[in-house]
């Protein structure tokens, strides 16, 4: 690839004057090679400046070429499973102008995204759904009478997940017209797991397969054909040497013609297997097999992930601009290893995101004690329940936002047998640039109703810590921990801690309190500092405010009803839904506990929130200091206003008055 200057001041000339597919159907051979280069330039200049999914892209350059040259966008659908690898398709479609704002608030989506373009079809940013987006849509063209092309593009990565095969069963059956085209580059973050992988592999690896195939072609084509039984025995041995160098009999066998393996980074020989896929006339794999992080050396060098998605980097050396700080993960992770170190019985599983979730430090340590059962959530929850079963403590750590898929694993499998696996949430709540598929909002709420299950939110390091050691503890049913993206929380001493006699969840911890007890305040997990911070803001309006960490957050701790008794207003705060969250189910246990208390719960509303940094979205959902600050002194002094009408109102010997308002903000 050229040699990248600091950075690419401006387009290459080519990719410029790309406006849409039309522009890249009409260049030369020759022109589609500076192309290439020129978007591999294009994506480094900008993801380097915005972070973003680098590796990705960068090896679906020549493949997303040929898509635009062979099939018409938008009448030919194109949809991208996960859709991390959608930004050279956002180039040749009108959108270059945008990355200078990738990832951010009012600027382009780092997926698909139906708003940016008629181009995009699929905004789910979890895996393994574009198969079954794709046998739905070409059923829909096949019975509408649509001439339409479905082209699904899938990784290697992706199609570990159980939803592909469950579509490929269905596509297979099916029959309709559909080209998938796998885009195997063998790795997900890190190398692809599992028996597909292999068999993938094999094709991939195996030069002598497009030898052995042309002269099995040859023998078929010079023998005058005596009828479908000889054509048969041939096809057989054509398919059986095929089985012999390259088993790809897996896709066949499911009824599905096979192309490849293709060059997927050869223009002309991906237009060629495209062409052959549109014309079959009914579902074919093109296997394209591509370099994850292609043509820029720091990405191909990266062992851990190819540059997956790499914050702002620098372009001369591909390494990261950010401050280093301590994450919330590495907390994790270094405790996990201390607690496996005393407990032979604690395993981790992962879904193929071993390093981004900190598996991956137990798995250095103890690597027989670690399991990637690859883009499978569902998997893992109920392969957890079996090494339960067994007779271990598995510890499944995934991304809060992924585990939604595994609900009735974690329901049915895992709670209903009271089985000992803890789940541990990494980016729960708000995490920001990759927008609504990716907040790790429902948890509390999806997973609050499972009975047996508890759900523990940290609020520090400290918290953390002692939090996985309570959970791992649990014997008789699932544990949650849930925390945020980024930087972990400076540490947060409790004052005390109240307990309430024969509690299961250890307590709650007293983080402030005043000798008025108007407000109690109760800040969920990591907004403990926003609540010292509001508890400071409302004692200067003369109220005093008790703020509290609930620690276990689900089921509800007794002792929040308790302390609720004793305060005048309820405020809860969360960095989830609210509809079911920690303060639904604190006011239906008040409701139980017959205490009158009025209360609000503050959280995130039911509406698909943009993508933008933490801190904006949680800014625009008033889960700031600031704005909790100016609700609560406005409900408690409320109060005030009310307890004064009521006593005029009994003065004159009137009825009592409900307090109205609003159940929360928004
Ligand atoms: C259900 C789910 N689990 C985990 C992830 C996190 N994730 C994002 S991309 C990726 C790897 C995808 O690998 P592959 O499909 O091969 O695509 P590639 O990045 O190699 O192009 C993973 C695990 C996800 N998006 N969805
Ligand atoms: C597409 C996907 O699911 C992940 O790659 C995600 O974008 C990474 O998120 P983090 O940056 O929080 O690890
Ligand atoms: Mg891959």
């Amino acid at each position: 690839m050229s040699e990248r200057t600091e950075e690419t001041t401006s387009t290459g000339r080519l990719l410029g004057a790309v406006r849409g597919p039309q522009d890249v159907k009409r260049m030369s051979a020759d022109e589609l090679g500076l192309l290439a280069a020129e978007i591999r330039d294009f994506l480094v200049a900008k993801v380097s400046r915005t972070g973003g999914h680098l590796g990705p892209n960068l090896g679906v350059v020549e493949l997303t070429i040929a898509m635009h040259r062979v099939f018409d966008s938008p009448r030919d659908r194109f949809l991208f499973d996960t859709g991390h690898q959608a930004y050279v398709h956002k180039m040749l479609t009108g959108r270059q102008a945008g990355f200078d704002r990738l990832k951010q608030r009012g600027g382009l989506s780092g997926y698909p995204s139906q708003a940016e373009s008629e181009h995009d079809l699929i905004e789910n940013s979890h895996a393994s759904t574009a198969l079954s987006y794709a046998d739905g849509l070409a059923k829909a063209y096949a019975l509408r009478g649509e001439s339409r092309n479905v082209v699904a593009v899938v990784g290697d990565g992706a199609l570990t997940g159980g939803m592909c095969w469950e579509a490929l069963n269905n596509i297979a059956t099916a029959g309709n017209p559909l080209v998938i085209v796998v885009n195997d580059n063998g790795r997900s973050y890190a190398p692809t797991i599992g028996g597909l992988a292999d068999h993938l592999s094999t094709l991939r690896l195996n030069p002598g397969y497009e030898k052995v195939l042309d002269v099995v072609k040859e023998a078929l084509g010079s023998t005058p054909l005596v009828g479908r039984p000889m054509y048969e025995v041939l096809h057989a041995v054509k398919k059986g040497i095929k089985d012999a160098v390259a088993p790809q009999a897996m896709f066949e066998d499911l009824g599905i013609k096979y192309l490849g393996p293709v060059d997927g980074h050869d223009v002309a020989a991906m237009e060629s297997a495209l062409r052959r896929a549109k014309g079959f006339g009914g579902p074919v794999i093109v296997h394209a097999v591509t370099r994850k992080g292609l043509g820029y050396r720091p990405a191909e060098e990266d062992d851990a992930d190819c540059l997956h998605s790499p914050s702002a980097f620098d372009v001369e050396t591909g390494t990261s601009l950010a401050a280093p700080s301590l994450k919330w993960t590495q907390v994790f992770a270094d405790e996990l290893v201390a607690v496996a170190d005393e407990r032979p019985d604690i395993v981790g599983i992962t879904a193929a995101m071993a390093e981004p979730t900190g598996i991956a430090t137990l798995a250095r340590k103890y690597p027989e004690r670690v399991y990637d059962v690859g883009i499978a959530e569902q998997h893992a929850a109920t392969s957890a329940a079996g090494l339960a079963l067994g007779g271990l403590h598995p510890v499944v750590a995934v991304y809060a936002t992924f585990l939604n898929r595994a609900f009735d694993q974690v329901l049915l499998d895992v709670a209903m047998h009271k089985l000992p696996v803890t789940f541990v949430l990494d980016r729960a709540g708000i995490t920001g640039p990759d927008g609504p598929s990716h907040y790790g909002i429902w948890d509390m709420s999806v997973f609050g109703v499972v009975p047996g299950l508890r759900i523990a939110a940290p609020r520090d390091a400290a918290t953390l810590r002692a939090e996985l050691r309570e959970a791992v503890a649990v014997e008789d049913g699932p544990t949650v921990l849930r925390f945020p993206t980024g930087s972990v929380a400076a540490d947060l001493p409790a004052i005390r801690r109240v307990t309430a006699a024969g509690s299961v969840s250890g307590g709650v911890d007293v983080l402030a309190e005043s000798a008025r007890t108007d407000v109690l305040l109760v800040a969920v997990g990591a907004f403990g500092h926003l609540g010292m911070e509001v508890a400071t803001r409302v004692a200067e309006q003369g109220y005093g405010v008790t703020v509290v960490d609930p620690r276990w957050v689900r089921p509800i701790p007794p002792e929040l009803v308790t302390l609720a008794s004793a305060h005048r207003l309820v405020v809860t705060v969360e960095d989830g839904v609210r509809a079911g969250g920690v303060g639904d189910a604190l006011a239906k246990a008040m409701r139980d506990a017959d205490v009158r208390v009025p209360m609000r719960d503050l959280g995130v509303p039911p509406v698909w929130q943009p993508h933008g940094t933490r801190a904006q979205i949680l800014a625009d959902l008033g889960l700031t200091a600031q704005d909790v600050a100016r609700d609560v002194t406005g409900w408690v002094s409320q109060l005030d206003d009310e307890s004064i009408a009521s006593v005029r109102v009994a003065a004159a010997g009137g009825g009592d008055r409900t307090a109205k308002g609003r159940n929360g903000r928004r």
